[in-house]
């Protein structure tokens, strides 16, 4: 009876003990260091085998499978459980998002094995993930395992719509990749912007078509790429046609600062670090070149285009360039292939004024648009910039709104008729200018304005179905015309 009493008492007093110690091991955090050296021991009997997944490969080019294990870990709950995790506002209000912080751990489970992975980084700065994984569950899990990864951030990345604004930095070691990004939210749409409606249309079933054209491209042996040309004043909307082309095409943009690219040959590092589905643009290309604030030459900018390296870089992706004029440029470098649509962005006419004001001011007719249609007959004008500026400013009057758009316009819009007139001298007039311009296109494309095409040019023209785009400020007109669908 004692011994039974003894037992009891025994096992009492031993449950209480090791209540006790839980309670202290949770209390104090004890637990961790428990479960590690219980870790520990496991690890003496187990062969591990690991595997490092480097983000860049030893060409600078991103591994592809670096991103897709970074959102996929992201993702898991036991991220959690790491014993660092970093905490960011997510995109929406109140969103908290996780996520590993330099050298952490995060265990997963597939198949009934467990493995974790290592946010490591390298001596040189060079960032890595390492899988660690049982030498005995290697063969039965390893494949599936990483096609599960592929499976999981392939669904979260179609879930994420964000689209990336990548800038070139100055980064001297150049370990860790030339590009650094943020998110690209521009409000800017086709739907938004004051342009030729025509024009507009034409260039979004160019776009469309572009993206049908994969096997088209193939065929053709060609990359799957196009290229943009955008010229005309400052504050015409060059820049906020790039952002309406992305949010258009749901590609994200690669803005080059070329004041940051050494020589021709970094350029080249540059464009094979992209990825696919982009929109690489280059801004102000005449100035870095009338200025030479850029090692980089025009040519290595134009190779960077066709070149056979192009073919090395990732397919589908848009190619834009803006400047203000193309005079300074030889034609040459222009040639399509290289550039394949050019777009001229004049300054305002009354039909992109009453857009504007539309836009801006909510106001489709108003007594005094007859009088600034007389303005711009008389060949005063601004920018679409300047004039949204004020109906901005004063956009709770548009009574108001318009009069200082007509001041402007009687005063620097009458300037800018002047520089018109001069223009005028020199080319002959201005719509002669664009229309030189794109004859001159034409005449590349279709065998001169003369008629006779050769046969090359027709062949060419069978190929590459370029659009050729004829503006004209002065009737507004643009003239498209798409000698053959891609795809
Ligand atoms: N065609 C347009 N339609 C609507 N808004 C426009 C248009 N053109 C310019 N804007 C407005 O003017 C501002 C400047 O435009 P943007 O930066 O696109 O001009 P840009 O041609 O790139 O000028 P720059 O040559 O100086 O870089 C933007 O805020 C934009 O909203
Ligand atoms: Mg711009």
């Amino acid at each position: 009876m004692g011994i039974l009493w003894d037992s009891i008492l025994l096992l009492l007093v031993a449950t209480f003990t090791l209540f006790l110690v839980r309670v202290v091991l949770f209390k104090t955090g004890l637990i961790y260091m428990v479960k590690l050296w219980r870790r520990k021991l496991i690890d003496t009997f187990h062969v591990y085998q690991f595997y490092k997944v480097p983000e860049f490969n030893e060409n600078v080019q991103e591994n592809q499978l670096y991103s897709k294990v970074y959102a996929y870990l992201n993702s898991l709950s036991s991220i959690e459980n790491s014993d660092f995790t970093n905490l960011f506002t997510g995109k929406k209000t109140n969103e908290i998002i996780l996520r590993l912080d330099r050298n952490q751990v995060v265990s997963d489970e597939f198949l009934g094995a467990r493995v974790s992975w290592i946010n490591g980084q390298n001596d040189d700065g060079v960032r890595n993930f390492v899988l660690k994984i049982r030498k005995a569950d290697k063969r039965r899990i390893l494949s599936s395992y990483l096609q599960h990864i592929h499976t999981v951030s392939d669904e979260l990345e179609q879930r994420n719509t964000e689209l990336k604004l990548f800038m070139n930095v100055d980064d001297q070691n150049k370990k860790n990749g030339r590009w650094r990004s943020i998110p690209f939210d521009h409000p800017c749409t086709f739907e938004n912007i004051a342009m030729e409606t025509d024009l507009k249309n034409k260039v979004k079933s160019d776009l469309e078509s572009f993206l049908k054209g994969k096997q088209y491209y193939n065929r053709l042996g060609r990359v799957w790429k196009r290229s943009y040309l955008l010229y005309g004043p400052s504050g015409t909307g060059k820049s906020s046609f790039v952002a309406a082309m992305a949010n258009f095409l749901d590609y994200d943009v690669y803005d080059i600062d070329l004041s940051k690219v050494v020589d021709d040959s970094d350029l080249k590092m540059l464009l094979l670090q992209t990825r696919g589905k982009s929109v690489i643009v280059i801004e102000d290309l005449d100035r870095y070149l009338s200025t030479k604030s850029t090692a980089v030459t025009l040519s290595g900018i134009l190779n960077f285009t066709d070149s056979i390296l192009s073919s090395c870089a990732a397919d589908e992706r848009i190619m834009v360039f803006t400047m203000t004029g193309k005079e300074l440029i030889d034609p040459a470098m222009l040639r399509p292939g290289r550039v394949d649509v050019h777009i001229h962005f004049p300054l305002c006419d009354f039909t992109a004024f009453k857009t504007l004001a539309n836009n801006y001011l909510g106001v489709k007719d108003h007594k005094l648009f007859s009088q600034v249609e007389g303005i711009f007959q008389n060949g005063a004008s601004l920018s679409p910039a300047e004039i949204g500026e004020l109906m901005i400013a004063n956009r709770n009057s548009p009574t108001r709104a318009l009069k200082y758009v007509i001041n402007a316009l009687q005063t620097d819009g009458d300037r800018r008729g002047t520089a018109g007139r001069r223009l005028l001298l020199e080319s002959g007039s201005r719509r002669a200018t664009t229309e030189e311009v794109s004859e001159d296109m034409s005449g590349l494309l279709c065998g001169g304005g003369g008629g006779g095409s050769s046969p090359a040019v027709k062949e060419f023209r069978k190929l590459y179905g370029l659009l050729r785009i004829k503006s004209s400020r002065k009737s507004g007109s643009f003239d498209v015309a798409r000698e053959m669908k891609d795809g």
